[in-house]
């Protein structure tokens, strides 16, 4: 899916100049920085608070705020994903989240089997609006979060009857995904999802130049969600325009 069309909003889309097959996420703490993630072509806005972990939750102001602007938009709306948090928050604020919400996700910390893992996506569903779609977290630095590794999580995902699983760091220290997991296992990890029929996105302090090197291999992930490398400085800083662009230029001519 690529968002082609025209908004009705003045802040001017970007279609991009080819259809591609992969999708690109942002993360976004703010409404101004929704604003300006329409001047890009962003497949799904995600709304998290990097400032308080990996995947906290944005205030419920900012989800309204941020529906009230998607739903005036006649065509090309990008897809709406939220953070909820790890666990215990994710039980707490799931049904806070309005049923525009295409996609949430819920931290994986401390679900160290697959049985503990399965039981918190019950509960958080069970919250979650109906239409909302909750997609499988697995962190790459499963260890620190004392979660399972991301084969066994995109295993227990497609026995639970999710459909779409993404790869993040739970530590932000500015090592990636691809420092803590290899090419091979990540080639692995995409045959899996190939084989499961699972819809995956790669994300974890991804950055521009890996871009290629994804491209290079067997790693096929369907969707790329950054937040740090299109910042100004660390991932809690504001987004960067110029940054922005680069990553819309690599998937008009890479992805
Ligand atoms: O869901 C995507 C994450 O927000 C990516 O954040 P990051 O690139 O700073 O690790």
């Amino acid at each position: 899916m690529t968002n082609q069309g025209t908004f009705s909003d003045p802040a001017g889309f970007k279609p991009p100049v080819e259809s591609v097959s992969r999708q690109w996420l942002v993360s976004l703490r703010s409404l101004d920085e929704v604003r300006i993630a329409f001047e890009y072509p962003i497949d799904i806005l995600d709304l998290k608070e990097p400032r308080n972990g990996p995947l906290a939750p944005s205030p419920v102001e900012l989800w309204l705020e941020t529906v009230t602007i998607v739903e005036a938009m006649i065509h090309a709306k990008p897809k709406l994903s939220a953070a909820l948090g790890e666990p215990d928050q994710a039980r707490r604020v799931a049904s806070r989240l309005p049923a525009t919400f295409d996609f949430a996700k819920a931290g994986p910390s401390g679900c160290h089997s697959p049985q503990r893992l399965t039981q918190m996506w019950e509960d958080v569903r069970d919250r979650l609006p109906t239409k909302v779609e909750l997609v499988a977290v697995a962190y790459a630095d499963h260890h620190a979060a004392e979660s399972i590794a991301p084969e066994s999580v995109f295993e227990t995902a497609k026995r639970a009857g999710l459909n779409r699983c993404l790869i993040d760091t739970f530590t932000k220290d500015g090592r990636s995904t691809l420092d803590h997991l290899s090419i091979d296992r990540l080639t692995e990890i995409s045959a899996i999802a190939r084989d499961f029929g699972l819809w995956w996105a790669l994300a974890g302090s991804i950055r521009h130049a890996d871009v290629e090197k994804l491209n290079q291999s067997n790693v096929h992930p369907d969707c790329i969600g950054v937040r740090g490398d299109v910042c100004s400085g660390d991932r809690t800083s504001s987004l960067c325009r110029q940054k922005m662009q680069c990553w819309a230029d690599t998937f008009r001519s890479f992805l």
